[in-house]
């Protein structure tokens, strides 16, 4: 089964300083890239800190239906035996991608160009998300696809036997649309170009070249124009996943909220693509300071240090989004603790995640006392100060991990406990976040256990 299982509820409780080393999980994006990458190579890939979220697993058992051999040798300790571009089989059961839309929306590029045919699901949250965004470019390769749900799971592919390559401009800012289209260029003889108007995410680019493709980046006028060679042979490599930098934003906001709270989160990808959300909360006035960065499998990655701060409201410049674009729902907890007004605009996209995650946040702020005012594309917090937010109660998660654990990080400052009603999808990003937390000395509780 996919899923994260029953529902469950948790609660946050006003906390005293947090204090220890935070060690959060590996990069959700770089894991499944890493399992992808890895089944469509020649001979042995082998990853350390994979990060085993329900999200990943999914991901991980996707590869072995398509033919790739997936082992797990230790914790974060994997290996995968691949079948090389074009060499996927046709699975035999339905591909069940649980909440996961990088999951599926990869995994569809990868077999796009492959003669075989896929039927595709999720959970009732990926089961609502647009994914003609991706079966739309797919087409133009020859791929057919079957839906009678308008562009969403479930969903069957039809890869193209006859591929011809691919020059698409990515009508979204979306590394995941870019990425489906650079991983079905692979098997389509010549040059596929993808060219994105805002800079999203290049850990495929980057990890593609790694495995052995040529690959060209280069910014012009009209973006960033990504051209990649068809049919190369892919060769298995060691990569060492950095830590997450959208799972470290949950305890370093929760540090910066908490009143003479310190703690440490070591060894986190400070991603130029990834790192908006650290820079955003030093303008907000954050005691986050970058240490011993270095080079860690191919990313610049640094030990993030971090110290309660009174934090005052900014303007987000849109132009940011993309690099920090899963880190507005904890944004916009922490906004409501800082004195002033937060805005937070260009943040569309953030309609179509697990959840709307403007809605969902609206709802829950406003629920926690909180005045919020919201558009189309932006979001606005009116701060209410370090200890001003009242709190006191049940906020709707819609099977949203980064809404369970930013209202959970709200909690912990808040004057009366929130609740969140479903902290089951924290598994599929976070599985230790709960002991991570309380380790730090939140008072994070699950509800009758
Ligand atoms: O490519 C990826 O790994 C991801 C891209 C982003 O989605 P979009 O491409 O839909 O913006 C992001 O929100 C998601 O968590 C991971
Ligand atoms: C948007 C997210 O993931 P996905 O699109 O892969 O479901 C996320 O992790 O915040």
């Amino acid at each position: 089964m996919s899923g994260h299982g029953p529902a469950f509820s948790m609660t946050a409780r006003k906390s005293g300083p947090l204090s220890g080393v935070a060690e959060v999980p590996g990069d959700k994006s770089i894991s499944h890239r890493a399992l992808i990458l890895g089944a469509l190579s020649i001979g042995k890939t082998s990853i350390t800190g994979l990060l085993e979220g329900q999200d990943v697993l999914d991901t991980a058992k996707a590869m072995q239906a398509f033919g790739a051999e997936v082992t797990q040798h230790g914790p974060g300790d994997w290996s995968v035996h691949g079948v090389g571009v074009g060499g996927f089989s046709e699975p035999e059961q339905v591909i069940d991608c649980g909440n996961s839309g990088t999951g599926v929306r990869l995994i569809m590029g990868a077999m796009a160009t492959t003669d075989i045919t896929a039927t595709f699901t999720g959970d009732a949250s990926l089961n609502k998300r647009p994914m003609g965004r991706v079966t739309d470019p797919l087409a133009l390769f020859g791929a057919q696809s079957h839906t009678r749900r308008g562009g969403r799971l479930p969903l069957t592919l039809i890869g193209a036997a006859q591929p011809v390559p691919v020059r698409y401009r990515v009508p979204m800012p979306s590394a995941q649309v870019k990425s489906a289209v650079l991983l079905a260029g692979l098997n389509a003889p010549g040059q596929t170009v993808v060219i994105e108007q805002e800079p999203t995410r290049d850990h495929t680019e980057r990890m593609l070249r790694g495995f052995g493709a040529v690959i060209t980046v280069e910014d012009t006028d009209e973006g960033r124009v990504i051209t990649l060679n068809g049919q190369p042979e892919l060769e298995g490599q060691n990569v060492a996943v950095p830590r997450d930098p959208s799972s470290a934003a949950f305890p370093v906001c929760a540090a910066l909220m908490v009143q003479n709270s310190d703690i440490l989160v070591p060894g986190v990808s400070q991603n130029p693509t990834r790192n908006g959300i650290f820079t955003t909360l030093q303008e907000m006035g954050a005691d986050l300071v970058l240490e011993n960065p270095r080079e860690e499998g191919g990313e610049p990655v640094a030990d993030l240090r971090v110290r309660f701060s009174p934090l005052r409201g900014i303007e987000v410049p849109p132009e940011r989004a993309a690099s920090m674009i899963d880190e507005y729902p904890v944004l916009a907890a922490l906004a409501a603790t800082a004195e002033g007004v937060t805005v937070m605009r260009g943040i569309k996209e953030l309609r179509v995640k697990e959840s709307d995650r403007i809605d969902a946040m609206a709802r829950g702020l406003e629920a926690c006392g909180v005045r919020i005012s919201e558009t189309e594309d932006s979001l606005t917090v009116h701060g209410m100060g370090s200890d001003g937010v009242p709190g006191g109660a049940t906020v709707q998660t819609h099977l949203d991990h980064r809404i369970a654990m930013s209202f959970l990080c709200l909690g912990l400052v808040a004057q009366k406990p929130i609740k969140v009603d479903d902290a089951g999808p924290i598994a599929t990003s976070f599985p230790s976040f709960e002991t991570l937390m309380r380790d730090l000395g939140a008072r994070i509780t699950r509800d009758n256990s």
